[in-house]
């Protein structure tokens, strides 16, 4: 690892107390201090199987029991289940991305979902947690709030964690994250080393300064998390960056087959920021065999992306009026 990134590692990693060590009344007053508002964000795509349990502990400890989260949306991102009803019962507020900024057309992708949850969110800081966590996850809201509560120079911070893997329902205690291992951290580390120091670069738990978040374009479908942290890194350079250790992170996992996908969409991302573009059409192959021969599948890697919240003027109308 580069000099800054080893420097930044050991200065800019804390780990995430557990749920009975976690100082909220200390987390509360930091927030009363600095006048910020928390929303919490759920990007849900079909996650009616987990959306429910995360939403009601959520709002439950971090709402009600404590002011610690102000709001909490699950952005629906064209579900097809229950995903918005189960959400909604366990006390979530529920925008559907194709009701959101309407004028501006919507778009399939977890990009599209985060990029418009700024739109529908008044929260100084907020806080993106996928929607298919599973176990006991309770530690992660205060955990990602807890470096940007206490250190105004942070205005970004990514959750890391060991990730167990679960395949037909057999668990092994590492090998998720495998875009983030086979595709993403080679790919940083050679063209942004600076970030070498990022345990999780793909993770789906962070948390960002609003004044910042706005100011940077989202990158569609898969290509959000590390278009983010590129992109953001250029914004607020590594020092406003930082990462919390939240312990374990289990969640529902993909086929090899659809990881592919993702991590073409990972590369799209990366070559565009990187100067390069994807030869036309940006198309992935991938193949299947049908048991008499192999079987070519072409799927749409290149993404577009959607320009910085604070250059939309609905976005700059709306937060206008909330200003006062
Ligand atoms: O079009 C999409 C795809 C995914 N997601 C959500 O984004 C998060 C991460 O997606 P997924 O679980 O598919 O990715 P993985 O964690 O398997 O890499 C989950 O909450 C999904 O419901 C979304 O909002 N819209
Ligand atoms: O980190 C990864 O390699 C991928 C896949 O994880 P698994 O191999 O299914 O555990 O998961 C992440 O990547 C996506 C793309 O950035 C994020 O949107 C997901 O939230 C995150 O889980």
């Amino acid at each position: 690892m580069r000099p800054d990134a080893r420097a930044w590692f050991r200065g800019r990693t804390t780990s995430a107390p557990s749920l009975d060590a976690i100082d909220v009344d200390g987390l509360i007053s930091a927030k009363r201090r600095s006048g910020s508002r928390v929303s919490v964000v759920l990007p849900a795509r079909n996650e009616q199987a987990t959306v429910g349990l995360l939403v009601s502990d959520i709002a439950e400890r971090w709402m009600h029991r404590t002011r610690l989260v102000d709001e909490l949306v699950v952005v629906d991102s064209d579900s097809t289940d229950a995903t918005a009803a189960v959400a909604r019962a366990a006390g979530a507020e529920v925008v559907a991305t194709t009701d959101v900024l309407i004028s501006h057309g919507t778009r399939p992708g977890k990009g599209e979902a985060l990029w418009k949850s700024l739109a529908v969110t008044t929260g100084d800081l907020v806080v993106f947690l996928d929607s298919d966590l599973k176990g006991d996850v309770s530690h992660y809201v205060p955990g990602l709030l807890g470096p940007l509560l206490t250190d105004p120079h942070v205005q970004y911070v990514k959750g890391c964690y060991t990730r167990p893997l679960e395949i037909d329902g057999v668990s092994v205690p590492s090998g998720g994250g495998r875009v983030t291992e086979l595709t993403a951290r080679p790919l940083l580390n050679a063209l942004w080393p600076e970030l070498a120091g990022f345990v999780q670069p793909l993770g789906g738990e962070y948390a960002g300064r609003r004044s910042a978040l706005e100011q940077v374009p989202f990158a569609g479908a898969y290509g959000v998390e590390i278009g983010l942290l590129v992109d953001l890194l250029e914004l607020v350079g590594l020092g406003g960056l930082a990462q919390v250790d939240l312990g374990v992170r289990r969640h529902t996992s993909q086929s090899q087959e659809a990881l592919g996908a993702m991590a073409g969409q990972v590369v799209s991302t990366v070559l565009a920021r990187a100067g390069s573009a994807p030869a036309a059409g940006g198309l992935l192959t991938q193949f299947r065999h049908d048991g008499a021969g192999f079987v070519p599948r072409s799927t749409a890697v290149a993404l577009d992306e959607r320009p910085p919240m604070a250059t939309v003027p609905e976005y700059q109308a709306r937060a206008a009026i909330l200003a006062g």
